[in-house]
């Protein structure tokens, strides 16, 4: 299916030259998209000249979405944007004064118009990393006031972009690498930003094109599309077509009546011994439709096939066009399925083209692409393996984008340290307790290559070593512990800002090397853990000393309960 042909427009460097200079992709992001909370507490950190305290804070989801053991990190990229851009304005300052108790000194107005992020810096695991819970995906260091100004931000940059890059991958991952996977979802997407955001974090997950030209526009994310009912069944009668002139392929030659033309195809498939009793009359105002989307598009003729009846009519239609095409030596490019039974319907319409390409003698017209959409999802992709169909190219919209079978990710901004001091967040629900301290995190893989287990240590304690021995423990549960020899050991968080130190950071990569990143990390994945049913739990462990120095802070702070 070429139509519309993805189109790498090129606009990735641009896009990027603009991102830095203008911030994140979507204008409301600025410091006021956040809770009112997030203001009273810098307020009150103020007033109590505490706003400098030297803050660390972890970004993590606790469980991994859709009953799976991966997750793809997706939204940094617009996170460093945002933070680059942090400012408020006038306008802004004001409307804070507004919102707060009259009773606010001004002078917290004042702390706010010099506010930025230069004092702030963000360690992130690279977006398109495939993450685990638990481990943070953003370490946010910097004075306290300013980071839980970023917190409702930062999550709402993270949560949906990681939930629906992931479904994309889970998409991605039943419909096998050969597939073309498609994203339609704009018109079902929960508003503007949910639409783009969508598109975006679908191709980090592994879709190849969408129909959304904006998001080609912003992203250079290659576009394509075929037609709706509407152009079908706009049309009345072939008698409709006033041009009806086609100039070959190689310009050598002009059909003065291409409609008479397919009307002769047509005929021929029904003198046809193959094709006898296989239709009878087709649809006429369909073929007129047919007829002028070839006209228009010779070199990208597609159609789709269901709006009356696909294999009595949408079928021989869709052929009769696209060997009229092939007479003047032009290639269709397929169909779309939009109703029905998509596995049958494929199969049959797959057995009609080979036919053709028998009778006819037409090389290449038996692996006409054909495309499928109609509410699809993870399980019905997996229902139709399991049938057994023809379909090369899945358009799939609303359960993709409205990540329909679960919500939201649930990820945590949590304090882990302040002035140097770890902090610890404790909860009757141990999946709850946070993991205090300013942390160092590494994927440790192994023999065959896979990752075995992402550690978490305290800052400075010495790395692990590559086939060094070193102890991995549950964060929580004092049975599960293991002895890891890595063969690779990759540090995961990376500084991506740095403020005003000078310290290096990591470049933004354009949005292919993301997906490419997310594409190789899924596939280094071991097996079990991306299975659907039930897959083995990915390892996510502490070093002995954080173990140590975790469980010894649950003690100190959690106070003694007295029986009576
Ligand atoms: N072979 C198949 N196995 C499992 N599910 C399928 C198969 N073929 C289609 N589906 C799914 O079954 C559902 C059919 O939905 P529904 O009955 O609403 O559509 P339809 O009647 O085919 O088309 P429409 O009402 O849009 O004309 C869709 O979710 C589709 O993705
Ligand atoms: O089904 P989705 O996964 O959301 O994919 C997008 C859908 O949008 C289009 O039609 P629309 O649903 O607007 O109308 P139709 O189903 O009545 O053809 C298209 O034909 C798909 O069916
Ligand atoms: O191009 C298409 O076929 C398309 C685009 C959006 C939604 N449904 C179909
Ligand atoms: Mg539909």
């Amino acid at each position: 299916m070429e139509s519309m042909e993805g189109r790498e427009n090129g606009l990735m460097d641009e896009r990027r030259c603009r991102l830095v200079n203008g911030g994140p992709t979507n204008p409301m992001v600025t410091p006021l998209l956040t809770d009112l909370y997030q203001y009273t507490m810098a307020y009150a950190y103020w007033k109590a000249g505490k706003h400098n305290d030297r803050a660390v804070f972890d970004l993590f989801f606790r469980k991994c979405p859709f009953g799976g053991e991966y997750t793809v990190f997706a939204g940094l990229e617009e996170c460093i944007m945002f933070i680059a851009n942090f400012k408020l304005t006038e306008e802004n300052i004001s409307f804070i004064r507004d919102a707060l108790p009259s009773n606010c000194e001004e002078g917290f107005l004042d702390y706010l118009r010099k506010l930025d992020c230069s004092d702030v810096e963000v360690y992130a695991v690279p977006e398109g990393s495939v993450v685990s819970p638990r481990v943070p995906l953003l370490r946010v260091e910097g004075p306290i006031a300013v980071v839980q100004l970023l917190e409702t931000t930062l999550l709402n940059l993270v949560n949906y972009a990681s939930l629906v890059a992931t479904n994309a991958a889970r998409h991605r991952f039943v419909a096998g690498k050969s597939k073309i996977l498609l994203e339609f979802g704009l018109r079902r997407a929960q508003g503007p930003d949910g639409g783009i955001s969508a598109s975006k974090y679908c191709y980090i997950g592994g879709f190849d094109a969408t129909s959304n030209v904006l998001a080609g526009r912003l992203f250079g994310i290659p576009l394509r599309g075929t037609h709706s009912h509407a152009f079908v069944s706009s049309f009345m009668s072939p008698d409709e077509i006033v041009y009806k002139s086609l100039q070959s392929f190689d310009g050598s030659t002009t059909c003065e009546d291409f409609v008479g033309l397919v009307q002769t195809w047509l005929n021929k498939f029904q003198w046809s011994s193959s094709f006898s009793g296989t239709h009878g009359e087709t649809n006429q105002s369909e073929l007129a439709a047919f007829t002028s989307y070839a006209l228009a598009f010779p070199n990208n003729f597609l159609a789709l096939v269901d709006t009356y009846d696909v294999l009595r009519s949408g079928i021989p239609n869709f052929c009769a066009v696209a060997l009229a095409l092939s007479d003047l030596g032009y290639k269709a490019v397929g169909i779309r399925l939009d109703s029905g039974d998509l596995a049958y319907l494929s199969c049959e319409s797959r057995r009609f083209f080979r036919a053709i390409e028998k009778e006819f003698k037409v090389p290449g017209f038996g692996k006409m692409c054909i495309t499928a959409s109609n509410d699809l999802n993870e399980e019905t992709l997996d229902h139709l393996n399991k049938q057994g169909h023809e379909i090369d190219a899945f358009g799939i919209g609303t359960y993709l984008v409205t990540c329909y079978v679960q919500a939201a990710l649930g990820c945590v901004f949590k304090l882990v340290e302040i002035n140097n001091q770890p902090r610890i967040k404790l909860s009757e629900d141990v999946s709850k307790v946070s993991i205090p301290c300013k942390k160092r995190c590494y994927r440790l893989y192994g023999k065959e290559g896979y990752p075995l287990v992402d550690l978490m240590t305290g800052e400075n304690e010495p790395p692990p070593k590559v086939a060094e021995r070193i102890l991995c423990r549950h964060p929580f549960n004092e049975s599960k512990r293991a002895y890891v020899v890595p063969q690779q050991v990759v540090e995961l968080l990376k500084c991506y800002w740095s403020g005003s130190s000078g310290k290096a950071r990591e470049e933004l990569p354009p949005l292919k090397d993301i997906r490419d990143r997310c594409m190789k990390q899924l596939e280094q994945m071991r097996p079990d853990h991306m299975r659907r049913l039930n897959p083995t739990p990915y390892k996510v462990s502490v070093s002995g000393k954080l173990y140590d120095f975790i469980h010894f802070l649950w003690l100190n702070e959690a106070p003694v309960g007295e029986l009576q």
